[in-house]
This record gives structure tokens, C-alpha cells and sequence, in this order.
């Protein structure tokens, strides 16, 4: 496995009983690239968030994070893997994933204080990650029960990010959230890949991951049928199922064809000696 990559997963396999769930899954993240993972319910997606984070033991097949194997990981290394926090897994609901008794500030500081930081370090860490993810600092002392969906994922995300994880993973990012929110995590996750960080974006929705992710891959029936840069996956799916899916994204289908008018347009002011723009 190329040890610059972040993320390596080779040919992985797992089983739930007789439930074949992933089959010859490969996939790499490089530092400071998001890479979006796409797929219908069931296909798969959350069965391979889960086995990079060892919460669910592949069958076959190899994981490297941060060019450590951790395929063969008993759960002490996996508990120093997690204490560390290399990887963090950003799930569906944040509601579920905030303890609802804890302020804001209390559930960002928590792993700090794990880790046996001070209350005033941690503290002011906290304020540093809500002025990251744009959020105002008088929030720290509520409860998740008293914020919007947008906030509640935007503290799960200061919470992920307290360790300085290489690779965040994120499931469902954007799905809950309403237009405008998600415009706004979407640019917040361009910034976070900008300053190094490494992404996986996990969805069903091909038009929510296309803007941010540099390379996608399709997951189909726990296989991955094509993978490949972004602006190729939209403009020019080679599968059938993943057009069947830039299909169904009519913003995504509608910018494409935008750009291909443009293109012709340009090709043609060239060839009769206009000026091309
Ligand atoms: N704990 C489990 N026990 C048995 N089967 C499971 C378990 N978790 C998932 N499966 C099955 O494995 C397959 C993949 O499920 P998975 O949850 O990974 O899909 P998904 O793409 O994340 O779906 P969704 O978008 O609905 O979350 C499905 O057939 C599912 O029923």
C-alpha cells in the first residue's frame, strides 16, 4: 500500500451472517483530499465507515490508516487508535452522537479533558473550534436540545476535530440540513480539506458530495462500479448505475450540459477566429 496516502483500504470484504455487505472494496484518501463515496441505502456505505473505524470486523481485505495496518487490530489498539485521534467518524444524526445533558462547550472539551488537558486549555480550544465551524461563541453553554440541526452538526464536527484528526468521516453530512445550511457545511468542509485535513464523504445524494469532493466513488450493491475525479463521475459516468444517478441530480445534469454549451461555443469562436473567452 502507498504509504502517502492517509486512507488505504484494499479488496475488503465483510459479512453480516449470510448478508454479503461490502465485496473487494478498494479505496485510498491522500492528504488533504476529499474523496466522496456514493450510494443508494444499503449498497453499503456505512458498513465501510464503520470497518475504517473498527466497529465492524471485515472478512477479508486490508486497512491502513496514516500508513499503520490496523486490519488485525485487537480492541486495545484500537481504544489507543481512538484516544489518538487520527480518524473520526462524524455520524448521520448528531443528535444521537451529543450526550443530551452536556453543554456544547462540555461535549467539545470532553476528549480534551481525556486526555488530561487542563479545564482552561480545554476551554479555550473550545472556543477556537466554534469560531471554526462558524459557529457564535455564546452557544458553548447550551444543551444540543437547544439547537438547530445546522448547529447540532456544526458541534459535532468542533467535537471531531479536537484531536486534529488526519481523516474525518463524515456520514450524511449535509442530508438533514436545509439549502442554505448546507451551502454553508459544504464551503466549511472546502476549508477544512484546504487546511490539510483529509475527507471522506459518505451519501446517498451525488449532488451534495460532487462539489467538494476531488474524487468519488460509486458504491453499488457493496461494490464499488466506478471510481474515478469528480468532474468525470458527472460529466461522463461510465456505469449505468452511476447515470442513472447524475440522472436523478437535475442541478448537477443541467450544469454539466451548461458547460458542455460553453465549450461548443468556445470551439466554435475558434475555428471561425472569434475572440475566445
Ligand atoms: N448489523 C447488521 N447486521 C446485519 N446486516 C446488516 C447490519 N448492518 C447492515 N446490514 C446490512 O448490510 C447491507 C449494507 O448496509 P449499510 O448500512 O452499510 O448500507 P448503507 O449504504 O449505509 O445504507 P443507508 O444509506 O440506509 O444507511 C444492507 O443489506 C444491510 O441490511
Amino acid at each position: 500500500m502507498s504509504p502517502e496516502r492517509i486512507l488505504n483500504v484494499s479488496n475488503l470484504d465483510v459479512h453480516y451472517g449470510r448478508t454479503h455487505a461490502l465485496r473487494g472494496v478498494s479505496l485510498s484518501v491522500g492528504p488533504g483530499e476529499a474523496v466522496g463515496v456514493i450510494g443508494e441505502t444499503g449498497s453499503g456505505k456505512s458498513t465501510l465507515a464503520r470497518a475504517i473505524v473498527g466497529l465492524v470486523r471485515p472478512s477479508a481485505g486490508r486497512i491502513a490508516i496514516d500508513g499503520e495496518e490496523t486490519t488485525r487490530y485487537r480492541a486495545r489498539q484500537w481504544r489507543e487508535l481512538r484516544r489518538r485521534g487520527i480518524v473520526q467518524y462524524v455520524f448521520q444524526d448528531p443528535l444521537r452522537s451529543l450526550d443530551p445533558d452536556l453543554t456544547v462547550e462540555e461535549s467539545i472539551v470532553e476528549p480534551l479533558l481525556i486526555r488530561g488537558r487542563s479545564r482552561r486549555e480545554a476551554a479555550d480550544r473550545a472556543r477556537e473550534l466554534v469560531a471554526r465551524v462558524h459557529l457564535d461563541e455564546a452557544l458553548l453553554s447550551r444543551l444540543p436540545g437547544e439547537l438547530s440541526g445546522g448547529q447540532r452538526q456544526r458541534v459535532t464536527v468542533a467535537r471531531a476535530l479536537v484531536t486534529d484528526p488526519r481523516v474525518l468521516i463524515l456520514d450524511e453530512p449535509v442530508s438533514a440540513l436545509d439549502a442554505a445550511n448546507r451551502v454553508r457545511a459544504l464551503r466549511f468542509f472546502q476549508e477544512l480539506r484546504d487546511a490539510g485535513t483529509s475527507l471522506l464523504f459518505i451519501s446517498h445524494d451525488l449532488g451534495s458530495v460532487a462539489g467538494v469532493a476531488d474524487r468519488i466513488a460509486v458504491l453499488y450493491q457493496g461494490e464499488i462500479v466506478e471510481d474515478g475525479p469528480a468532474r468525470a463521475i458527472v460529466n461522463a459516468p461510465k456505469h449505468a448505475y452511476t447515470r442513472l444517478l447524475v440522472g436523478s441530480a437535475p442541478t448537477l445534469r443541467s450544469a454539466a450540459a451548461a458547460r458542455a454549451d460553453r465549450e461548443a461555443l468556445r470551439e466554435l469562436l475558434q475555428t471561425i477566429g472569434g475572440p475566445a473567452q
